[in-house]
């Protein structure tokens, strides 16, 4: 398993662990806030992908995958008075909204962001929803899943360092989801309906056993091949959470 690592930030995790008894939630991050959007359409197909992957890699300490929609948990642009760094309880935000914000990420023990690529980058959303928190991320592992034109690299790689930034124990291979063709991409953009459902409803998102067994239509489904790598990564992101 890679992780990587920051040296610099090499102190002791701030949050909470869960105890060793409970379930831990694992947060999948709607990292776009814009209306239409594909990204909730995308983080879907992400969570059911790795709801099908949790059925057939049973893990010692269970987990819950949960969605988190950024739009269903609106910040202003930043305006806390302090720096979230030097804050280690809710109580001591001056804001109702950050306050719930940090209760929600405290209660999470790991994360996977889908964001797009927007103009080379992640979009500001996702980056005003963490500087508004330090310690509620500090520690916890994270996998990026980006997607785009191109598959969204470059957002990825440049989101994987502010999560370095954290502290975060962030999982070395993010994973791209590259659109297929133009078409796509103009369907993408306007929140047309992407087709993904039937990626996972056709069953070829399962062990990789059955991935390599899969037939000629199940191979066309739109990520056939990416779903593996998701699950190599979140594999990587489980081991973590777990060690
Ligand atoms: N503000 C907006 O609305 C914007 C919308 N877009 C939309 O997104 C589409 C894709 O845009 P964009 O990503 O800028 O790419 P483009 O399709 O405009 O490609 C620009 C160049 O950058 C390279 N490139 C782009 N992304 C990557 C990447 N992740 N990794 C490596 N090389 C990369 C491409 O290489 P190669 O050809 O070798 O792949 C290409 O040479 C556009 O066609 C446009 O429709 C893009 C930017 C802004
Ligand atoms: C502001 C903006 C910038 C974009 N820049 C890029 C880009 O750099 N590369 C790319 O491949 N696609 C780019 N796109 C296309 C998006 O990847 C695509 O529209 C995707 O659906 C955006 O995610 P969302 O629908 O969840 O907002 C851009 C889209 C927007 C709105």
């Amino acid at each position: 398993m890679s992780v990587l690592t920051n040296s610099a930030l090499d102190c002791a995790v701030d949050a909470t662990p869960a105890p060793q008894h409970a379930r831990s939630k694992i947060g999948v991050i709607v990292c776009s806030q814009r209306e239409p959007r594909a990204g909730d359409q995308i983080a879907t197909f992400v969570l059911e992908t790795l709801r099908e992957l949790q059925k057939t890699n049973p893990s010692p300490r269970p987990y819950e995958l949960i969605l988190l929609d950024l739009k269903d948990h609106p910040l202003p642009m930043y305006n806390e008075p302090a720096i979230p760094s030097q804050i280690h309880s809710a109580s001591e935000y001056k804001y109702p909204h950050t306050r719930a914000w940090s209760e929600l990420i405290s209660s999470f023990q790991a994360f996977v962001f889908v964001t797009p690529q927007y103009n080379w980058g992640y979009p500001a959303s996702i980056k005003n929803a963490i500087d508004y928190l330090f310690n509620e991320w500090k520690g916890k592992p994270a996998l990026v899943v980006s997607y785009g034109g191109h598959g969204g690299g470059k957002a990825a790689a440049q989101l994987q360092q502010v999560l370095q930034g954290l502290d975060m124990q962030v999982v070395k291979d993010f994973v791209g989801l590259k659109f297929p063709d133009r078409p796509f991409l103009v369907k993408a953009a306007k929140g047309h309906d992407l087709g993904l459902q039937a990626a996972t409803d056709e069953g070829h998102v399962k062990a990789d056993a059955v991935i390599e067994s899969v037939d000629e239509k199940q191979k066309d489904a739109v990520w056939a091949k990416e779903t593996k790598e998701i699950g190599a990564a979140f594999r990587d992101l489980v081991a973590l959470l777990n060690s």
